[in-house]
């Protein structure tokens, strides 16, 4: 299992500092969607360029034009590049297929797929790396969350890796961990604490003990 810190509410240089605080203990960093909205693939680049040796996401959420996209991502450093599990089936395999020519992974996001089971198992079968179960920022503020989910996926996922995004705090990890997904993404739960070093080393301690 690991520890993946999604960085959303940062410009790039706020994104660098707060993984120099948190790097140890952090597996993935992950470029979230709003700053590649403000600053473009710019923010993977300079992130790969500072921390070569940790594994970068670029939350692009991709919906069309998926091969072109993930090779654009590709091309800027990332290693994990996040396309929408609602997107077509043609869009999911040029996704696939330009990862896997550029050596990079595809993680599917599932925000807002009704039938869980159902695509969860098609898009493993179309061979996406991860499928992860989210609940974005709009439904957290209406207290949801993706611990049904999560068990949902891992019941009918047979080769992808799993992952759970949404939320996840210190308080709510234990419950993650007893599910085991193979990714655990923590955005607020980290970069919302004081102590944002204490936050993470904590996190993973738990998640090493699995
Ligand atoms: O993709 C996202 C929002 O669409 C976030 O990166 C993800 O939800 C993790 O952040 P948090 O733990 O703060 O919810």
């Amino acid at each position: 299992m690991k520890l993946q810190l999604a960085l959303d509410l940062v410009n790039i240089p706020q994104a660098i500092e707060l993984v120099k605080e948190v790097e140890e203990h952090v597996d993935v960093v992950e470029i979230g969607t709003p700053v590649v909205i403000n600053e473009g693939l710019k923010a993977v680049k300079e992130m790969k360029a500072a921390f070569p040796n940790l594994t970068v996401l670029a939350d692009l959420k991709i919906m069309d034009a998926a091969g072109y996209e993930v090779s654009q991502a590709s091309a800027a450093g990332a290693d994990i590049i996040t396309i929408l599990g609602a997107a077509e089936d043609a869009s999911i395999k040029g996704a696939v297929e330009e990862a896997k020519k550029q050596g990079k992974q595809i993680l599917v996001d599932m925000i807002a797929v009704k039938d869980i089971a159902t695509r969860a198992k098609e898009l493993d079968e179309l061979g996406a790396d991860y499928i992860c179960v989210h609940t974005g920022y709009d439904l957290q503020a209406q207290g949801q969350n993706s611990f049904k989910d999560l068990e949902t996926i891992k019941s009918v996922v047979k080769n992808a890796k799993t992952a759970i995004a949404g939320g996840i705090k210190l308080e709510t990890l234990p419950e993650v961990i007893k599910a085991q997904p193979d990714l655990v993404i923590v955005g607020g739960g980290i970069t919302g604490q004081e102590d944002k070093n204490a936050a993470a080393a904590k996190m993973q301690e738990l998640i090493k003990q699995g």
